[in-house]
């Protein structure tokens, strides 16, 4: 490429990642579809979408690992497909740590200072100051073998984010770690964040890790966002039944709406002018529950048999059968709510404030 290049080292703080109509194609398979992104400075921006749904292939693109087909993509006023992954100045943590394992930890976490040519006592208060924010300054001298996989994720952090990155990528870095771990990783990674305020793009499929970490998610679906906008928003109001089903594991209702359950819901929330034809509502597990709808309250029962019961820690979640639904999941706090067992036909309703119509 002949492209002028340049490096964003001096930017000014205001920094932004600009994507505009960003296609990738591998072969005839179109990955990325026409995405447009706009990554605010200081942002933790979570890229969350089933296997295969190009989550890894954007933030490779972005790294500049892969080449764009075709699109914008700046930080500020430089265009960043001129640039190479070095010159565009972005901290990775991958799940496989790659640390270097002849090196001690605080040589890794100097590695990217010394390309960069920092040395000296700059070069080691930075190490230090970073290791002191991963809580590992009494290992500096270890060599990464001597190390657990949080610990060493720790170091993959603190060597990433020393040399102060434009924006730090991350890729399932806690993939590789136990429940209890990536719990406590979640909340180091959020502090850390909070603490230096880099933008980050972060890759996961657990949608758990993406409602505790994010300012906004990018949910994606065959190259797609199917939604972005805040956790909370996306698990509240769901745009499309797929972000309701992958984001807060709703049930979905559809079909015509004059017909069955749809009826009904149309009858309580007097929604017939509105919306006609095929129509999918979604109701969160939580918010569809046992029992008699109560009296006044707009919404629809029907009967549903106890197919399942799991105990999912402090709630219990359970499946039911219902007569035209693909059937329903209910999840409520155990002991809550009246037991009920396997073959028991029982009422459930959904009070119509609980229900969310989606575009789709
Ligand atoms: N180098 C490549 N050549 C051809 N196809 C590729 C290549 N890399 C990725 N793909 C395809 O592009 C699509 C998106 O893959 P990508 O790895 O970005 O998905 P992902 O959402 O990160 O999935 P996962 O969660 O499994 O890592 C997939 O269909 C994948 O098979």
């Amino acid at each position: 490429m002949t492209a002028a290049r340049g490096t964003i080292a001096d930017q000014a703080v205001d920094v932004k990642l600009h994507i505009r109509r960003l296609v990738k194609n591998f072969g005839d398979t179109e990955v990325l579809k026409a995405l447009d992104l706009d990554v605010s400075d200081g942002e933790f921006l979570t890229l969350l979408g089933p296997s295969g749904s190009g989550k890894t292939t954007l933030l490779r693109i972005i790294a500049g690992f892969e080449n764009v087909t075709s699109g914008e993509m700046r930080i500020g006023d430089t265009d960043l497909r001129s640039l190479t992954p070095s010159e565009r100045q972005l901290g990775m943590v991958f799940q496989n740590y790659a640390l270097f394992p002849h090196m001690t930890v605080a040589d890794n976490v100097a590695y990217g200072l010394n390309v960069r040519k920092v040395r000296g006592p700059k070069r080691d208060r930075r190490v230090a100051e970073m290791l002191e924010i991963v809580g590992l300054e009494h290992l500096r001298d270890r060599k990464p073998a001597q190390l657990s996989g949080g610990q060493q994720q720790r170091v993959a952090l603190a060597r990433a984010l020393a040399y102060e990155p434009e924006i730090l990528l991350m890729d399932e870095p806690l993939g590789a770690l136990d429940r209890s771990l990536r719990l406590q990783m979640e909340t180091e990674i959020k502090r850390v964040h909070r603490q230096i305020g880099t933008t980050v793009i972060y890759v996961t499929h657990d949608q758990e890790e993406a409602l505790v970490l994010s300012d906004r998610v990018a949910i994606m679906s065959q190259g797609n966002f199917a939604g972005l906008d805040t956790p909370m928003q996306l698990f509240r109001n769901p745009p499309n039944s797929f972000v309701a089903k992958f984001f807060s594991d709703s049930n979905i209702f559809e079909g015509e709406l004059s017909g069955g359950v749809l009826r009904a819901f149309s009858q309580a929330a007097q929604v017939e002018s509105a919306l006609s034809g095929e129509v999918k509502l979604a109701a969160r597990p939580a918010l569809t529950r046992i029992g008699e709808l109560p009296k006044g309250t707009p919404g629809f029962q029907l009967q549903g048999t106890v197919e399942e019961v799991n105990l999912l820690g402090e709630n219990e979640q359970l499946e039911l059968a219902i007569p035209g639904t693909g059937g329903v999941v209910v999840r409520r706090a155990l002991g809550s709510g009246s037991s009920v067992s396997l073959g028991e036909t029982v009422p459930v309703h959904l009070a119509v404030a609980d229900i969310t119509v989606m575009a789709d």
